[in-house]
């Protein structure tokens, strides 16, 4: 399959600031059947219209009804960011809530921050297993509180 074949997905790693994270608002997928019940970076794929920032702030104002400001990327292993499956990558970036508060409203049936210091709370969620190498990344960029005094 060549390059031109694979789906890009983006992904958004909102957390509470772009500074000193601290907290991360996953949410938990509420179709299709397969990924139900899995915890995820709200996000999609990307339009033929759109560039991959735009398909991400699209997508979070679709699925959660707020305004997001992109920081930096968690750069994954491959050009098309983080593998899904054979045919798709995910490229995921750092990102606050610039306007609006945060509500399940498509695909999802529960949003919750998650601390990035308390790391159990996080791993212990069910995530969509390809998103497990990200949680990992999201934490390696976390300083550690101790770091911060
Ligand atoms: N949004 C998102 N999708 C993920 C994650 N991890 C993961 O494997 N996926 C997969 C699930 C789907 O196969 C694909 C993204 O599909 P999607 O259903 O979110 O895309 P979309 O909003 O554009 O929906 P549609 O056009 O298919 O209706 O990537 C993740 O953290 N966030």
């Amino acid at each position: 399959m060549t390059d031109t074949q694979r789906t890009q997905v983006v992904g958004a790693a909102i957390v509470d600031s772009l500074t000193v994270p601290s907290k991360l608002l996953a949410a938990r997928r509420s179709a299709p059947e397969q990924f139900a019940g899995q915890w995820e970076f709200p996000g999609g794929k990307v339009e033929p219209d759109e560039d991959d920032l735009e398909a991400v702030q699209r997508e979070v104002r679709e699925e959660l009804g707020v305004d997001v400001q992109v920081g930096a990327e968690l750069v994954g292993p491959d050009p098309d960011g983080w593998p899904l499956n054979a045919s798709a990558g995910m490229r995921v970036w750092l990102a606050v809530i610039t306007a609006g508060i945060p509500a399940a409203l498509q695909d999802h049936d529960e949003l919750r921050w998650v601390s990035l210091r308390d790391t159990g709370e996080l791993r212990d969620l069910p995530w969509i297993p390809a998103d497990r190498p990200i949680v990992d990344a999201l934490l390696e960029t976390v300083v550690p509180v101790e770091d911060l005094t």
